[in-house]
């Protein structure tokens, strides 16, 4: 397993090893301990699928507040995405930045988005199916979306507004500006 630091330090790029023969290869896609090992003992307790069918569908910028904030680890088992996290921790030397990594089931690669992150994802291919472990379980109440597009955050996503697959949610999402984060840095000691 490998883990690269993005350039949001608490974002995590994560590559599990791929064992391959003559069948496909095996891969172990999480393993509690060895990432506890690495400083990321997290308690996920609610794994999630989605399918999106077309290249250029958006999902995001979503996050759940707390109570209930998510860790999330997400991995691509069909396709390619662009998946993004944008720090939203009041306070924070990082605040209203964004990192984008490419994420494929060709690569197995990963990426660990903590509590105060923004995530949100572009399909770069048709039928992508995404697969993700939460630390929190779904809680429409405390369930928000700040727009994909927002101007103060300013994510290259690589396409135009009139080519992007929304969800009604998404489309209608407020801007940063226009919203009171509930998440507040903490430095680390
Ligand atoms: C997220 C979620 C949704 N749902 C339901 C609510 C709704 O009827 C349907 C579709 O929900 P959404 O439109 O919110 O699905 P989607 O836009 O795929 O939302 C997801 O986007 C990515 C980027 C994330 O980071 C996730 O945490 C989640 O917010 O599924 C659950 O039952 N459990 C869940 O955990």
């Amino acid at each position: 397993m490998q883990i690269t630091p993005t350039d949001l330090p608490d974002v995590l790029e994560i590559t599990p090893a791929r064992f391959g023969d003559h069948r496909g290869f095996f891969s172990e896609t999480w393993n509690r301990k060895a990432l506890a090992e690495a400083g990321l003992d997290i308690d996920f307790c609610q794994d999630n699928h989605s399918l999106s069918a077309e290249r250029h569908t958006l999902r995001g910028l979503h996050f759940q507040a707390p109570p209930s904030a998510q860790d999330k680890l997400i991995r691509v088992v069909a396709g390619t995405i662009l998946d993004v996290a944008v720090d939203i921790r009041r306070g924070s030397p990082t605040y209203a930045q964004w990192v984008a990594v490419p994420l494929s089931a060709d690569t197995g690669n990963q990426l660990f988005v903590p509590k105060g992150f923004l995530h949100g994802f572009l399909t770069l291919t048709p039928d992508v199916q995404v697969v993700y472990k939460c630390s929190d379980y779904y809680a429409p109440d405390t369930d928000g979306s700040i727009r994909w597009n927002d101007p103060t955050i300013a994510i290259d996503w690589g396409v135009n507004e009139g080519d992007v697959t929304l969800s009604g949610k998404d489309a209608d999402a407020p801007f940063l500006a226009d919203f009171d984060t509930p998440f507040t840095f903490e430095a680390q000691s």
